[in-house]
C-alpha cells in the first residue's frame, strides 16, 4: 500500500504484499502521475542477501583491471562493458566528455548459460547472475500483470498476463546492468551543470527496475506533473521517507519509452540522470547501482492494449499507437544514444 505521506511531488511507496486490487490501483496512479514509484524491498520478492551479493559482484569487476573488462567490450547487441565517458545520454547538454560512468550489460542467459563473453571475475558466479536475472524478470512480470490489472485489460484469453505474456520465455530480451559512477580526483573541480553522471534520459523500455545503495544518491526527475513551470529536477532519495528501516533501500520501477508508447501515454516515461552529490560525505562516496530494462520480445506488435482506460486518450489530440514492432521501437531509441554504432539498420523514426 502507498505509505502515507504530506508532501505533494513525492514518489509513492508500495508494498506489493498488500490486496491484490489496491496495489493495481495504487501501481497505476503513479505510473500515470509520476511514471516512478518505490517499492518496498522487505526480502518477498528479492532476497536482500542476493542484492547485497550482485552489488558485491559488481564492484569486484568495477575494479578489476581494463585488460580483462576489454575482451568484454560492448557489441552492437547491447551486452559488454561500457568505459567511461563513452555514452552521452544527454548530448545536447553536456560536454564532449560524456557520463561520468562504467557499465556492464548482461543480457538473457539461457539454461543458466550467458550468451556472452564474460570477465574472469564473473567466471565462478555465473549461477549467481542468472539467478539473481530471474529473481528480476519474475519481479517485472508480477508489476506488469498488476499493471494489466489497475488498466482493466479485458483480454478473454490472456486477462492479466496481457504485458508478461509479451516478455518471452529464455533468453530474455531484457538487460541485466551494472554501473559505477567513480568518484572524482580532488584536483578536478565539478562544474555542476555540465558534468553528470548520467546525462537527461528517458529508459526505453518497458519497466525498469532501479537499485540503489544506502548513502550513494544522486539520481534525479523532472516531474511530468509539476506545479512548477518548467518542471524543476527533483531529487529521488534512497530511503524515501517510511523506509529508513527497512533491510534494504525500496527498489525503484519506472516506465520507459516503450510503454509508454503502448498505453497510449497514459503512463509516463519520465526523463531522470544522475548528479554528483552538492557536498558532504556522500560526495566522496562512489556511486553503485544495478538497473533491469524490461523489453518486450522484438517481434511483439505494439497495438491497441485491449484496455478502455488507455483506449479512451487515443483520438484526445493523441492518435493512438501506430502499430510498430518492439524491436523497432529500440532501434530507434539506441541508434540515438550510441550515435554511429547502429547506423546500418533502417531509418531513424524517433528521438
Ligand atoms: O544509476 C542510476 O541511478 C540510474 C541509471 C539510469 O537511469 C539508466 O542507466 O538508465
Ligand atoms: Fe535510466
Amino acid at each position: 500500500m502507498a505509505a502515507p505521506n504530506g508532501q505533494s511531488g513525492q514518489i509513492p511507496v508500495i508494498d506489493l504484499s498488500g490486496p491484490e486490487q489496491t496495489v493495481a490501483t495504487e501501481l497505476v496512479d503513479a505510473a500515470t502521475t509520476y511514471g516512478f514509484v518505490y517499492i518496498k524491498s522487505l526480502g518477498q520478492d528479492i532476497p536482500v542477501e542476493a542484492i547485497d551479493s550482485i552489488f558485491a559482484l559488481s564492484k569486484k569487476f568495477f575494479s578489476s583491471p581494463i585488460e580483462e573488462k576489454e575482451p568484454c567490450k560492448i557489441q552492437e547487441n547491447n551486452r559488454g562493458w561500457v568505459g567511461m565517458h563513452a555514452e552521452t545520454l544527454d548530448p545536447k547538454t553536456q560536454r564532449w566528455m560524456g557520463d561520468f560512468k562504467e557499465a556492464m550489460n548482461l543480457g538473457g542467459f539461457l539454461d543458466g548459460k550467458a550468451q556472452q563473453p564474460l570477465p574472469p571475475v564473473f567466471e565462478d558466479h555465473e549461477p549467481e547472475l542468472y539467478a539473481f536475472q530471474k529473481y528480476c524478470q519474475t519481479m517485472m512480470n508480477k508489476i506488469l500483470d498488476l499493471f494489466a490489472v489497475g488498466l482493466e485489460v479485458s483480454s478473454p484469453t490472456e486477462g492479466s498476463k496481457y504485458f508478461s505474456n509479451r516478455h518471452g520465455p529464455e533468453p530474455t530480451p531484457c538487460t541485466l546492468r551494472l554501473l559505477h559512477y567513480p568518484t572524482l580526483p580532488s584536483n578536478i573541480e565539478i562544474q555542476p551543470k555540465v558534468d553528470i553522471r548520467a546525462g537527461a534520459h528517458s529508459d526505453y523500455g518497458s519497466i525498469t527496475l532501479l537499485f540503489q545503495r544506502p548513502g550513494q544518491p544522486g539520481l534525479e526527475i523532472l516531474p511530468p506533473s509539476s506545479s512548477t513551470t518548467p518542471p524543476e529536477w527533483t531529487p529521488v532519495p534512497v530511503f524515501p521517507p517510511g523506509t529508513e528501516s527497512d533491510p534494504s533501500p525500496p527498489i525503484l520501477v519506472n516506465i520507459g519509452d516503450l510503454l509508454s508508447y503502448w498505453t497510449n501515454n497514459l503512463f509516463k516515461s519520465t526523463v531522470h540522470r544522475v548528479v554528483f552529490p552538492a557536498g558532504g560525505k556522500e560526495a566522496a562516496e562512489d556511486r553503485y547501482s544495478i538497473a533491469y530494462f524490461g523489453h518486450p520480445i522484438g517481434e511483439t506488435v505494439l497495438e491497441a492494449v485491449p484496455s478502455e482506460k488507455t483506449k479512451a486518450l487515443a483520438g484526445k489530440g493523441d492518435s493512438g499507437v501506430k502499430a510498430m514492432t518492439a524491436h523497432e521501437h529500440l532501434m530507434s531509441r539506441l541508434k540515438a544514444t550510441y550515435l554511429g554504432m547502429y547506423k546500418d539498420e533502417g531509418d531513424e523514426k524517433e528521438k
